[in-house]
């Protein structure tokens, strides 16, 4: 359901105002309606073609006015094929996130629909806003093309006529944007303003977007899932060095389509994340997702029974994903064969009924994946990452992992004495504890151990009571790690 409203100041100020201002703007507001009286008689009694010759008169008469500007017309749909005009969305909508269009102090039009979290502020024709971009002024307002004649001089501001209702319903004409600039910044406009304009606009809505997950099912993605992973770059403890290297890593492949183009590569990143359990991996590829804002495809490698099955997956991912295989090292046998092979039911039924069976054809074998990731089946989406995670790198094929294929390996890692303050202070909301410096001596001299998960567990028992018994908990497992009994395992994260 959408819906819309006015908002006037001249209105709210007559009706907040006393009475003897209120008289004067009664005034006021006569003379301005026996104006549009006027005008509208006018419009009336005058035939369309003394109308047409007037506004070429005015439109002389303005001319000595107008020769130092330059415009540029942004129409809703295109000309030739009456489809949307995607430019004229985006610039609706920097001219809403921009705050242009609140500032502006006459009629706003504000819109918002159900899918949408907030309001949006559009122009009416009764307006101008004016934009200031690195020095740089321009101004924007909104007309709607006549049927006739498209000519600049024969557009209607908008709400003149016709009902602005729901968005382009209530538009009895295709609307659009006039942009107005200095004719010595016309260059500037189209280089670098109108650029500005669509990145802010794409910027927004990828922030608007609400992530994706989607599992498999054999060769099929299930149904999506709405993806609300909590984690983010700022909740994950890890060497603050390394952390940037992966944001930096992230922003620079997100902004790269030309040079991926012009070197002749398929637009893609490999990641591969190894370490112990419990140190983030899984919570890095949900920050990850959150801060490109990517769909995630889980992909269960068990599931998949043919090399076949497997290009069918990734063909059928979407542009701007993450396609995840986790515990990589368990999921094939690196000699090239499956470690689990038993076909699901449904499966054999095909094959006793003749058809073309999923089993009839070879196993996931490792070249099939290594084609899959970057094989010529792979350009079929752009702009994907493609993440393995595992707790034993070492048992990695290296072909998995080379370069080009892999192209940035991050260790997750135990916890540093960093990482731990790191997480003391997001989960109690404390800087510093009596118990710091034992907990220092022991990771940083003695070389215990603990994954951020063992911290993180101990911690949320404290987060509402003692700071303390947090922390005598960490020391404990701390020295635990240290203990030679051979049935402790270091790698135990407890989750
Ligand atoms: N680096 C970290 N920063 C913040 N929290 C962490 C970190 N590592 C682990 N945790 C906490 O531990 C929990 C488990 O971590 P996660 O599942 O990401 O580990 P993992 O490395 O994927 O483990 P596994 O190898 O077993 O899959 C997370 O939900 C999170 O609360
Ligand atoms: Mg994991």
């Amino acid at each position: 359901m959408a819906f819309e409203m006015f908002t006037s100041r001249g209105k709210m100020g007559l009706a907040g105002g006393q009475r003897p201002s209120a008289m004067a703007l009664q005034d006021s507001s006569n003379y301005l309606l026996s104006w549009v009286g006027y005008i509208l008689l006018a419009r009336t009694l005058i035939p369309p073609e003394i109308q047409w010759v007037l506004k070429k008169i005015w439109a002389l008469i303005m001319r000595p006015y107008t020769c130092f500007f330059c415009i540029f017309h942004v129409y809703e749909r295109n000309v030739e094929s009456g489809r949307v005009n995607d430019l004229f969305k985006l610039v609706e909508l920097y001219l809403d996130i921009s705050g242009l269009c609140k500032e502006a102090d006459q009629v706003v039009l504000a819109t918002k629909h159900k899918k949408e979290k907030n309001i949006l502020y559009k122009l009416t024709g009764r307006q101008k806003v004016e934009d200031n971009y690195k020095g740089v002024k321009v101004w924007w307002s909104l007309s709607k093309v006549s049927n006739d004649d498209d000519s600049p001089q024969t557009r209607e501001p908008i709400g003149r006529r016709g009902k602005e209702t729901k968005e382009g319903k209530g538009r009895d004409k295709a609307a659009e944007f006039v942009l107005k600039m200095h004719k010595k910044d016309k260059q500037f406009v189209m280089t670098e303003y109108l650029d500005h304009v669509i990145a802010e606009a794409n910027e927004f809505k990828r922030q608007q977007k609400e992530l994706k997950l989607f599992a498999n099912q054999h060769t099929r993605w299930s149904k999506s899932y709405t993806f609300k992973h909590p984690s983010t770059f700022e909740t994950l403890a890890m060497d603050p060095e390394l952390k940037a290297a992966v944001k930096a890593d992230l922003d620079n492949f997100r902004k790269s389509e030309e040079y991926f183009r012009r070197v002749g590569r398929a637009w893609k990143r490999g990641y591969l994340l190894y370490g112990p359990p419990g140190t983030g991996k899984s919570s890095m590829i949900a920050a990850m997702a959150n801060y490109l804002k990517y769909d995630v495809y889980d992909l269960e490698l068990t599931q998949v029974y043919s090399n076949d099955g497997l290009k069918k997956l990734f063909r059928d991912t979407c542009s701007r994903s993450i396609v995840v295989i986790e515990d990589i090292d368990c999921s094939l046998n690196l000699a090239g064969k499956r470690k689990n092979t038993p076909p699901p039911p449904q499966d054999i039924r095909e094959l006793r009924r003749g058809r073309r069976s999923l089993i009839s054809q070879e196993n996931v074998t490792l070249s099939g994946l290594l084609n899959s990731v970057d094989g010529i089946w792979s350009c079929t989406t752009e702009e994907r990452i493609i993440i393995f995670t595992t707790n034993h790198v070492e048992k990695l094929d290296p072909a998995l992992i080379r370069p080009g294929r892999m192209d940035m390996r991050i260790h997750m890692s135990y916890c540093s004495f960093h990482s731990f303050k790191e997480l003391v202070r997001s989960y109690l909301s404390i800087d510093w504890h009596p118990d710091f410096d034992e907990i220092r001596r022991l990771m940083e001299e003695e070389h215990a151990l603990i994954t951020p998960a063992q911290v993180t567990e101990r911690l949320f028992e404290g987060v509402h009571g003692d700071p303390t018994a947090c922390m005598r908990a960490v020391i404990d497992a701390l020295r635990g790690s240290l203990n030679p009994n051979p049935n402790f395992c270091a790698d135990d994260s407890g989750n």
